[in-house]
């Protein structure tokens, strides 16, 4: 069925994640086409109707699915959590996208060798207000999950200095003490002669394909994201498994080889199987020792099921709470 009104689906127009998730995209399938011309920003998926792309930054898709103007989006992890503690009632994270990937953290000057801990903060903390009559100064655009993690640590003496950039540079320009920011690969925090606590990690976070849960969703809308994430979990899936196949004549001995592999997480194929790839080599072995030859392997492309644990997740959130007037909602039948 196609819908009338398209579902609103945001990715990435700049930065870091843009050329990542074009790049997901197509690996599953779909190809972007810009409506408007090349420099405008919105498009369409190939192959996939009912569909509408918006193209917006990173920290727009966040708010996007936050407030309800977008259905779908994909966009850091991070950056959602910032919406709010309690963003897990507003947006669904529907998968990780194993990019995008960036650790928020908690960062102390190398220089103070006794400070290795969140505990240790918290002394310095009352340390500092005693001695200068000030709270600890913490540089940060994360204000949101810096809060919610000093809470959580029992931190309350310091203050956050809201920082839009360069924030590692907050301490040496002293307009901090600590700094809490993202980091990759730790060079700017070593540039900026900055440690990570030991207990430090606020979030581990990266790209996410998110649905919102303040929009309202119609049956057509909800009918084109589970054949959007058909297809990605079906190339999810393939990236874990292979085919084996093996003579006709032998598939008794074939079947027999690989029992134990097929049992711990693959099926059953006419004159084959399909396994976990990390069972390929030994099941190979097993097949060989049963004299079971030749046996080819090959990688599928998508391994399609017919059930999405996610999509079902998802209705059963929405359920009565804000679909359209016009749209029902079958349950999940457990048939
Ligand atoms: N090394 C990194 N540095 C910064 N962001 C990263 C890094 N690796 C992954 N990301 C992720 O990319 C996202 C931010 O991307 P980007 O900076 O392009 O978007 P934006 O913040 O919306 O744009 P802008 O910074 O121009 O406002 C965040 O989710 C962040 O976690
Ligand atoms: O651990 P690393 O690999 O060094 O990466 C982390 C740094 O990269 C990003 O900054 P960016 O260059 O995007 O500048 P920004 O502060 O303007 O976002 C991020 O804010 C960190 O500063
Ligand atoms: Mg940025």
């Amino acid at each position: 069925m196609t819908t009338d009104t398209p579902m609103i689906f945001a990715i990435p127009s700049k930065g870091r994640l843009k050329e990542q998730v074009e790049a997901w995209l197509a690996e599953c399938g779909f190809r972007v086409e810009m409506t408007g011309g090349a420099r405008g920003y919105s498009a369409e998926l190939s192959g996939l109707p009912g569909v509408s792309v918006r193209l917006l930054s990173a920290g727009d898709i966040a708010a996007g699915l936050d407030s309800g103007d977008l259905h779908l989006g994909v966009t850091g992890e991070d950056l959602l959590r910032e919406r709010g503690d309690d963003m897990d009632s507003r947006v669904m994270l529907l998968r990780a996208l194993g990019f995008g990937r960036a650790d928020l953290v908690v960062t102390a000057p190398k220089s103070w060798l006794d400070v290795d801990t969140m505990a240790d903060i918290d002394e310095v903390g009352h340390l500092h207000l005693a001695k200068t009559g000030r709270r600890l100064r913490v540089a940060t655009k994360y204000v949101t999950q810096t809060r919610a993690f000093f809470a959580r640590h029992g931190v309350a003496d310091y203050r956050i200095v809201e920082s839009s950039g360069a924030t590692e540079g907050a301490p040496a320009a002293g307009a901090a003490e600590l700094v809490v920011d993202i980091t990759t690969t730790g060079a700017t925090l070593a540039a900026n002669g900055l440690k990570v606590l030991s207990d430090g990690v606020i979030l581990k976070s990266q790209a996410q394909l998110t649905a919102s849960l303040v929009t309202p969703w119609t049956e057509g809308q909800l009918d084109s994201l589970a054949r959007l994430l058909s297809v990605v979990e079906a190339k999810g899936r393939a990236r874990t498994l292979a085919t084996l196949v093996w003579p006709a004549e032998q598939d008794a001995a074939g079947q027999a080889a690989v029992a134990p592999f097929v049992e711990a997480g693959g099926s059953r194929r006419a004159n084959g199987a399909l396994l976990a790839t990390g069972d390929l080599f030994a099941a190979a072995a097993a097949l060989a020792q049963a004299g079971v030859e030749p046996v080819t392997v090959s990688r599928p492309d998508y391994v399609f099921e017919s059930r999405s644990a996610v999509l079902e997740a998802l209705k059963g959130r929405l359920n009565g709470r804000y679909l359209t007037s016009m749209s029902k909602i079958t349950e999940p039948n457990g048939a």
